[in-house]
C-alpha cells in the first residue's frame, strides 16, 4: 500500500458512499452561498417542500452585486437585477434560518474572506459554495471548490455533493521568494507555466519552502487562482501558521474540541510515500513580479519583459493571441514598463485582505498617483475596519484612492464599478478576460504591490525599482 496524499486523506474522510464506476457521495461541511449562484436553488427547495439539512453549516453573504458606495443599504442604489437577486438571498437567508451577513453587518465582504475570517473554514473540511473561487479555502487544507447552482440545491437538501475524485498534482515551489515577489507571483507564473488546463482533471497541492514561507493570506491568494489553472481545487497542507490563524475565531472549535480538532489536523499532510499522477517544480528564486498582457490568466510575463507577438506561439494560441493583442490595444515588443494605465482597483477575493492593503499602502506611503482613478475595496468590513485602525486607509486617501465598501467590485461588472471601453486597467483579481471588469475594458493582472507601483508611476511598473 502506498501513502495517501492530502487530497486522498481528506477525501476518505467525507465518503459516505462509492459506486463500482467511481461515482461518490461525498459529507459537506461547509455551504457557503451567495446571491448569484442561489436563487434557483432556494427556489427548488420551496417547490418542492424541502428544507435546508444543515443550516449551522450554512452561511449566506451578498458580495458580487452590492454597491461599494455609501448608501448602498438603499436597495434604490442598486440596479433591478442586483436589486432582485440580493433580496432574494435576504429573504431565503431569513426563510431557511441560515448564517447570514447583510449589507448592513459590518462581517459581510466577498464570501470567500468572510468565511476564513469568521473560523467557518477549518483544515480537513470539504467546502462548497455555488463559485469557482471557492478553491481559496484549500488554503486551510481544506477540500474546496466551486459548484453549479443545481449541486447548490442538493447541498442545501442533503448536505452531501456527488463527485468523482480527481487526480493528484503536486506543485512545489522550492527555495526563497525574492524581495518584490508576492504569493500572487507565485499563482500567477505557475499558471504561465501550466497554462490554464495544465491542471484540468487535478487537485492541485502547493508545497515546498516558498509556500511554507507565505502566510495565511498568502496561501489563500496562491489557492485562490487553482481554478485559473484549471484544477478542481488547489490544497496546502495546514501547520502551525494555519492552526494560529484559526484559534479564537468565532466559530472555530474551543476548549476539548479544539484540541480534538488540533490532533486531526495534525495528521492532514502527503505521505512520503503518496502517489502523484502529475508533479511540477518551479524554484521560488526563478519568479519575479509579474504582470498579465492578454485576456487569459496564462498570459503571463515578468514586467521586465516586452509585449509578445502572435508569431511567438503555437498553435491556436497564435490566433488567440492576435485576438488578445487587438482586444488589449497593444504592439508586440512594447516594453510592458512602456504600457500606460488609466485606473488601479485593489481588491477582490485573491488580493482583498490586510496583508494585501498593507503592501499596497507600504508603496503608496506619501505618494500620489498619476491614473485617473484608483480604488481600494476592502475584502470584508472587517478588514475595512482594521486597515482603518492600522492608517491604511488614511495613506490610500492621501495617494488619491477612493476607499470603498467591501464587495467583488470592479473584480467582474456586475455592479456599479465597472471600467469603460478601452479603459485599461492594473487590478489584483484574477481573471483578465474580455469584458470582465466592463465591457471593451482592459485588464493586467498583479499583486497589490505591483498595482500601487502602476498607481504612483501611472504606467506598469516593476515594483522593484519603488522599493
Ligand atoms: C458569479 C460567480 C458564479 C463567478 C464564479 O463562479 O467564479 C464569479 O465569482 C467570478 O469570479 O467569475
Ligand atoms: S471577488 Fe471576483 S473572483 Fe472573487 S468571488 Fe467575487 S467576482 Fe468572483
Amino acid at each position: 500500500m502506498t501513502g495517501k496524499t492530502l487530497y486522498d486523506k481528506i477525501w476518505d474522510a467525507h465518503l459516505v458512499h462509492e459506486a463500482e464506476d467511481g461515482t461518490s457521495l461525498l459529507y459537506i461541511d461547509r455551504h457557503l452561498v451567495h446571491e448569484v449562484t442561489s436563487p434557483q436553488a432556494f427556489e427548488g427547495l420551496r417547490m418542492t417542500g424541502r428544507s435546508v439539512r444543515a443550516p449551522d453549516k450554512t452561511i449566506a453573504v451578498p458580495d458580487h452585486n452590492v454597491p461599494t458606495t455609501a448608501g448602498r443599504e438603499n436597495p434604490a442604489e442598486m440596479p433591478e437585477e442586483s436589486r432582485i437577486q440580493v433580496a432574494a438571498l435576504d429573504k431565503n437567508a431569513r426563510d431557511f434560518g441560515i448564517h447570514y451577513y447583510p449589507v448592513t453587518d459590518i462581517r459581510q465582504g466577498i464570501v470567500h474572506i468572510v468565511g476564513p475570517e469568521q473560523g467557518w473554514t477549518l483544515p480537513g473540511m470539504t467546502v462548497v459554495c455555488g463559485d469557482s473561487h471557492t478553491a481559496t479555502h484549500g488554503a486551510f487544507g481544506a477540500l474546496a471548490h466551486g459548484i453549479g447552482t443545481s449541486e447548490v440545491e442538493h447541498v442545501l437538501a442533503t448536505q452531501t455533493l456527488i463527485q468523482k475524485k480527481s487526480k493528484n498534482m503536486k506543485v512545489e515551489i522550492t527555495g526563497r521568494l525574492a524581495p518584490g515577489v508576492t504569493a500572487k507571483d507565485i499563482t500567477l507564473s505557475v499558471i504561465g507555466h501550466t497554462g490554464t488546463a495544465g491542471g484540468t482533471g487535478y487537485v492541485i497541492e502547493y508545497c515546498g519552502e516558498a509556500i511554507r514561507s507565505l502566510s495565511m493570506e498568502g496561501r489563500m491568494t496562491v489557492c485562490n487562482m487553482a481554478i485559473e489553472g484549471g484544477a478542481r481545487a488547489g490544497l496546502i497542507a495546514p501547520d502551525e501558521k494555519t492552526f494560529a490563524y484559526v484559534m479564537g475565531r468565532p466559530h472555530a472549535p474551543k476548549g476539548a474540541q479544539w484540541e480534538a480538532a488540533l490532533a486531526w489536523w495534525k495528521t492532514l499532510y502527503s505521505d512520503d510515500d503518496a502517489h502523484w499522477d502529475k508533479v511540477v517544480t518551479i524554484r521560488g528564486e526563478d519568479i519575479a513580479p509579474v504582470v498579465t498582457w492578454g485576456t487569459s490568466p496564462e498570459d503571463v510575463l515578468p514586467i521586465t519583459g516586452a509585449v509578445p507577438a502572435p508569431e511567438d506561439f503555437k498553435g491556436g494560441k497564435v490566433d488567440a493571441a492576435k485576438r488578445s493583442l487587438d482586444y488589449m490595444g497593444l504592439k508586440p515588443g512594447t516594453p510592458l514598463r512602456d504600457i500606460e494605465i488609466d485606473t488601479v482597483f485593489i481588491g477582490s477575493c485573491t488580493n482583498g485582505r490586510i496583508e494585501d492593503l498593507r503592501a499596497a499602502a507600504a508603496i503608496l506611503k506619501g505618494k500620489k498617483i498619476k491614473v485617473k482613478r484608483a480604488m481600494v475595496v476592502p475584502g470584508s468590513g472587517l478588514v475595512r475596519a482594521q486597515a482603518e485602525e492600522e492608517g491604511l486607509a488614511e495613506i490610500f486617501r492621501e495617494a488619491g484612492f477612493e476607499w470603498r465598501l467591501a464587495g467583488c467590485s470592479m473584480c467582474l461588472a456586475m455592479n456599479p464599478d465597472q471600467l469603460q471601453p478601452g479603459e485599461r486597467c492594473a487590478a489584483t483579481s484574477n481573471r483578465n478576460f474580455e469584458g470582465r471588469q466592463g465591457r471593451g475594458g482592459r485588464t493586467h493582472l498583479m499583486s497589490p504591490a505591483m498595482a500601487a507601483a502602476a498607481a504612483v508611476t501611472g504606467r506598469l511598473t516593476d515594483v522593484r525599482e519603488l522599493m
